[in-house]
């Protein structure tokens, strides 16, 4: 069998731009009888949870190999590039009190710019017709009710959720005196009142598969990290210009991150190598590759999704909540289509240039970035981008942008489409973050990011603090502080 070092060549390799990795790194592993190479610690898993253990547990002296399943590093960071224009397919804000990020920027010498593009102002698009914000309140397209009816649809989530956080302090939210929050967001809405046309509008912004589904302990630990870092007016959107607290954005793209970050590892970092099982004794884990590989260390950092460690064999398998919590657990879609406006389409018809709507689409949010008329961003979040993972991309574009015409008849002939990304259908990732169902941080959010025996977890589905890429940063510093303890 053939396999290619990354050594000396790796560092060359992953700074090259839009690199893709041709050749699975896969080194001194043993098929069959061989006998596998002896590491400290395999980190499963090459997102920024994987390649911060490996950092730290290098930094001790310990022998790594990081395995990751995709033909590139960084999971949910990626960032495409078309002439004139990097778009974000996934994280990018790097938030003000992401200490561990801004310390890795600094450390790999990756640059951080306030300039992530400007966005625009919003029209509504709510049962066929276009309602400007300040027209909402009286608009006869507006079902929900009384002080509700002053609230843009965008903000009900934000709005309603904000004055409910039951805890201040957002380490709290583990405490079982809150175990009584955690139930539907949708059910939290209705028990205190909310229309259920008001639930509808919450539920297309949510970023999370439904209100129906997902706790409002989700939401409420979300905001009660925001309220930490500044955002205390809930009548802004957190998204896009609504935000006012300082985030800053990785020059040349979120990805850059990654790509430094794993060339500046001493161990392997193998490419195309998707972990299938976990066997471990008392004294060492075997992890067996798809390819049929086996590799052996006296530790595992296990930094996959629980969406993909679902699809991986634990033997002795795992204590029965985290099993539950790997099962159950629930991501949240998220796909997006960048497209260049090459001509003002709102100009045409004199409305704001992004738009909010209850069409499939949901948002399209119109950029100052990627050419002369700026860039247009649709961003479908939750079950919205679920019910159209069923077709392929190619076919979905098709029907966003005839749901744009139908919805405003000046976008049609002002699109060229540039990229598009389904998080659902990476299966080693599968959405774009991790939410608790009602009745799962009562059932299994204490016990679930315990270790296995020798194998010990991270990702940013096992945050406790903070949120996105810090999370992931945070619970990897905690695995390998673990583990450094044992070793
Ligand atoms: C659209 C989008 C927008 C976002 N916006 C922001 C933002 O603005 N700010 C922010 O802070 N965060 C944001 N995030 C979240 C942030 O990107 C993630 O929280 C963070 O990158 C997760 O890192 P991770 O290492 O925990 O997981 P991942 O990045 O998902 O890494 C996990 C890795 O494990 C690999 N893997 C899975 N299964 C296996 C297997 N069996 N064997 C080997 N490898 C495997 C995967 O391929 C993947 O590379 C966003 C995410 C998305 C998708």
């Amino acid at each position: 069998m053939s396999h290619t070092i990354l050594t000396g060549s790796r560092r060359a390799f992953l700074s090259g731009a839009g690199a893709m990795f041709a050749t699975s790194a896969v080194a001194k592993t043993a098929k069959g009888g061989g006998q596998p190479e002896k590491l400290d610690v395999i980190v499963v898993g090459a997102g920024l949870a994987g390649l911060n253990a490996a950092h730290v547990l290098e930094s001790q002296g310990l022998k790594v190999a990081v395995v990751e399943a995709n033909d590139r590093v960084g999971g949910r960071l990626r960032t495409g590039h078309a002439e004139g224009y990097t778009a974000e397919l996934g994280g990018s804000e790097v938030g003000p009190l992401y200490g561990r990020v801004r310390n890795a920027c600094t450390q790999f010498n990756v640059g951080l710019t306030e300039d992530g593009g400007k966005s625009t102002p919003f029209v509504l698009n709510i049962e066929g017709q276009m309602v400007l914000p300040k027209d909402w309140a009286s608009s006869n397209a507006n079902h929900t009710m009384g002080a509700e009816r002053e609230i843009l649809p965008f903000l009900i989530q934000n709005r309603l959720f904000f004055d409910w956080v039951p805890f201040e302090d957002p380490a709290d939210w583990l405490e079982a005196k809150y175990h009584e929050h955690d139930m539907s967001a949708a059910a939290y809405m209705r028990a205190r009142g909310v229309s259920e046309a008001a639930i509808r509008l919450a539920d297309i912004d949510l970023n999370g598969p439904s209100v129906h589904s997902v706790s409002a302990m989700s939401i409420f630990r979300d905001l009660a990290r925001l309220k930490v870092e500044g955002f205390n007016d809930p009548t802004k959107p957190q998204y896009g210009a609504g935000n006012t607290s300082k985030r800053h954005y990785i020059v040349g793209g979120s990805d850059m991150l990654p790509k430094a970050m794993a060339a500046a590892l001493k161990g392997r970092v193998m490419l195309k190598s998707p972990v299938s099982a976990i066997d471990q004794t008392a004294d060492e884990v075997e992890v067996r590759l798809m390819g049929g590989e086996r590799m052996r260390a006296r530790f595992v950092v296990m930094a996959a999704p629980f969406s993909a460690v679902r699809y991986i064999n634990f033997t002795p398998g795992l204590p029965t909540a985290q099993a539950n919590a790997v099962q159950g657990a629930i991501y949240s879609a998220t796909t997006q289509f960048h497209f260049r406006v090459l001509k003002p389409f709102w100009e045409a018809d004199g409305l704001p240039p992004s738009i909010w709507s209850d069409r499939f689409f949901e948002r399209a949010f119109v950029m100052d970035k990627g050419g002369a008329h700026g860039s247009l961003i649709v961003w479908m979040n939750g079950d919205g981008a679920t019910r159209l993972d069923a077709m392929d991309l190619p076919t979905q574009r098709a029907f966003i942008m005839a749901e744009l015409a139908a919805a405003r008849p000046s976008t049609a002939g002002a699109l060229e489409p540039l990229f598009e990304y389904s998080w659902e259908k990476n299966p080693f990732v599968g959405g774009n973050k991790h939410c608790f169902a009602a009745g799962q941080v009562k059932m299994f959010a204490k016990e679930m990011a315990l270790p296995h025996g020798r194998v010990h977890f991270a990702g940013e589905h096992l945050r406790r603090m903070e949120p996105g890429m810090e999370s992931a940063m945070e619970t990897a510093e905690i695995a390998a502080l673990e583990i450094l303890e044992r070793a």
